[in-house]
């Protein structure tokens, strides 16, 4: 469905001139440029790197030191065990189909969508529908009305069935999506061949540990699997208490298909990971949940998608949780606490919304998953996954390794457990099963109650059983009554053991980072459209631009007193001497998003203080150097706003020099 993105100002949305400022203003480009750039990596420059900075300052301070948690620096290296263990090598996969003839590979689902939208489009276009705000533009007009001509019209039913596809493409499994390229005669765009069927392909680069290639390695997909094979120093640190929550910033790798939309798509990118351990038995409450169980949301739940629709519902995180909606309190709390952030860092709410993954979408052991979704001119996009993963990863890590990876709490009143035992005798065992006596002995272990009273009963009959036995021959071991019994032991428990189950909120940085951009981009309408950059001041990569008025080394006391005091107060300036005007120069500065300007003036030499000017309003106050510098501080600390400084010190009276 066509979007009509508009920026902040209401204006119709520029890409081309949007990414020109990019470009010019050096945020980032792609990497390697000299070599012929490669897909899917980018460098960041000056306002981009210190931009990410900030934000990733708010986050810490949002999540990690606001909710105690622990963060952590895991490897990003990672042993092939390890991923196969977690799922990743046999399932952390897209589909793609290749055209035969070109070799071009295109990702399945992506395929699906770039080619029923345009044939969306076509349909409004042949209806004389608007598309977008921009049919003032002569030159667009003339396109359109040529693209009108040659647009494709389709019957209702058709175009039903195409927007139920396009709001349930999450859900489709390869073999769907196989079905569906065949059904509606989807075809690679740019060379019209048809496709060859989806096939899986794995998203990790490989590469191995130390030269001898007996050591398998990929560089990690995800920050999680660190943090849980650290839980047992987790719990230690956290005095053995649940809930705890780790907390990770670092790179992760995905050899995607076919990179695309900028940093909304690429091979090597920032995430931000919490992983929160709870108590399955506290049915996951939140201990914080009535502090924001008031809040209210844009919700779009798996119903509403499966019915074709994309309108959220806004309604309270306490209602959603009530309803079942949102499975629990835990993951509620974090929904709150995402939109709480984004907001924090200037993302327009109204183009941010939470969508429940549909059935298939979902990993097997997830209880429930909520994307967190930011719009911009590529559309809605997902930036945050808020995923409840269960107890699967440390059961499945505990499982492969042996190591306990439980919590143990005692119980308040001793309980008595009748069970089923396996005893296995190692001195006779040993000479016997040799090198497969560990996986025995964990295998026993690891056997149902309801397995071992069938063994007992077997024994008796037969004198002998067969066990399942990862990892050896034939994966199954022969055991006689020699050296293993089954018996059923009676104890007093006094301990609980349990797997905690994970919350699991990912951000996505680079996602954030260009949506941000993209809701901070508007233009000033004069005789030429100027863009600025509304970054937050607690956010934006410049504080302070400092001007001269004209080049004249009488004002260089001034500047050094300023630019002490600016250091001194750790904000980032620029200092813009440049021979053109002052207009010239604040407005070339607002593409880089620098909140306030300070001009030093004639008058300022003569002790009568300096001039401050605001970005978006391009009002200005002046006062002494001290309570300007006051107030500058205030603001790039979230503690003052414009309006209020606009208050408290005198509007400058005298030209207000703009371009
Ligand atoms: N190729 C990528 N480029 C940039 N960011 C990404 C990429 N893949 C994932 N992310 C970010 O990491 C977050 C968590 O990863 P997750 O595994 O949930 O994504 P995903 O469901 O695989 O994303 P998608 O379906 O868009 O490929 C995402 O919300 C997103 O912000």
């Amino acid at each position: 469905m066509a979007t009509e993105y508009k920026t902040r100002a209401g204006q119709p949305f520029d890409r081309a001139a949007f990414e020109s400022l990019l470009r010019r203003k050096v945020f980032l480009w792609q990497s390697f440029e000299p070599y012929g750039a490669v897909k899917g990596l980018f460098d960041y420059g000056p306002p981009l790197e210190n931009l990410e900075a900030e934000v990733i300052n708010i986050w810490r301070d949002h999540f990690i030191r606001h909710e105690k948690m622990m963060a952590l620096k895991c490897s990003m290296l990672t042993p092939y065990e390890v991923l196969k263990t977690s799922g990743h090598v046999d399932k952390f996969a897209d589909f793609m189909c290749k055209d035969p003839k070109t070799g071009e590979i295109l990702r399945s689902d992506h395929l699906i969508k770039d080619v029923i939208e345009s044939r969306l489009t076509s349909d409004r276009e042949a209806r004389g529908e608007k598309i977008e705000e921009t049919e003032e533009d002569p030159k667009l007009k003339k396109k359109k009305a040529k693209a009108a001509k040659a647009a494709v019209r389709l019957d209702e039913a058709t175009k039903k069935e195409y927007e139920h596809l396009l709001a349930t493409l999450d859900d489709q499994t390869g073999d769907d999506m196989g079905a569906l390229i065949r059904k509606h005669d989807i075809r690679n765009p740019t060379s019209g061949n048809e496709v060859e069927p989806p096939v899986s392909v794995n998203l990790m680069f490989q590469t191995q540990i130390g030269a001898t290639g007996k050591e398998p390695a990929f560089l990690r997909p995800e920050t999680a699997q660190g943090q849980f094979l650290s839980f047992q120093k987790l719990l230690e640190f956290s005095d053995g208490q649940l809930p705890m929550a780790s907390a990770s910033i670092g790179y992760s790798f995905r050899n995607e298909l076919s990179p695309r939309s900028g940093l909304l798509r690429v091979r090597e990118f920032l995430m931000a990971e919490v992983e929160h351990f709870v108590d399955p038995q506290s049915g996951k409450r939140h201990p914080k949940f009535a502090s924001v169980r008031d809040t209210k949301l844009p919700l779009l739940d798996r119903k509403t998608q499966n019915e074709g629709g994309s309108t959220p519902q806004i309604k309270t995180i306490g209602e959603a949780v009530d309803s079942k909606l949102v499975d629990n309190e835990t993951l509620g709390y974090f929904l709150v606490r995402i939109m709480l952030f984004m907001e924090k860092i200037g993302i327009d709410p109204a183009k941010l919304r939470f969508r429940q993954h549909m059935a298939n979408e979902m990993a097997h052991y997830a209880a429930d998953c909520w994307d967190c979704e930011l719009l911009s001119s590529y559309g809605w996009i997902e930036c945050v996954g808020c995923a409840d993963r269960s107890a699967y990863d440390l059961s499945v890590h505990e499982k492969a390794t042996g190591t306990f990876l439980k919590v143990r709490e005692p119980l308040k009143e001793p309980v008595r457990v009748e069970e089923w035992v396996a005893n296995l005798d190692k001195k006779k065992s040993g000479p016997r099963l040799k090198k497969d006596q560990g996986k025995v002995e964990a295998a026993l272990k690891g056997l149902s109650q309801e397995f071992k009273e069938k063994c007992s009963l077997a024994m008796e009959k037969e004198g002998k059983v067969e066990v399942p036995v990862e990892g050896v021959e034939g994966g199954k071991v022969e055991l006689d009554k020699d050296i293993v019994s089954f018996v059923k032991e009676t104890r007093m428990e006094t301990m609980r053991e349990y797997t905690p189950n994970v919350i699991e909120p990912s951000f996505g940085v680079g996602r954030i980072l260009y949506s941000l951009m993209e809701h901070c981009y508007w233009t000033r309408e004069k005789d030429e459209a100027r863009s600025v950059m509304s970054f937050k001041p607690t956010i934006a990569p410049i504080k302070v631009l400092l001007v001269p008025l004209q080049k004249d080394s009488r004002f260089a006391p001034v500047l050094a007193d300023l630019e002490a005091k600016l250091d001194d107060a750790q904000l980032s300036f620029k200092v813009d001497q440049s021979g053109v005007s002052i207009g010239k120069r604040y407005s070339r500065n607002d593409e880089l998003g620098i909140p306030f300007g300070i001009t030093v003036d004639y008058e300022s030499l003569e002790g009568k203080g300096v001039t401050l000017r605001e970005r978006d309003s391009t009002k200005q106050v002046r006062s002494s150097l001290e309570e300007i510098l006051d107030a500058v501080v205030a603001m790039c600390k979230g503690k003052e706003n414009w309006e209020s400084v606009q208050k408290r010190l005198p509007a400058f009276e005298g030209k207000v020099e703009e371009e």
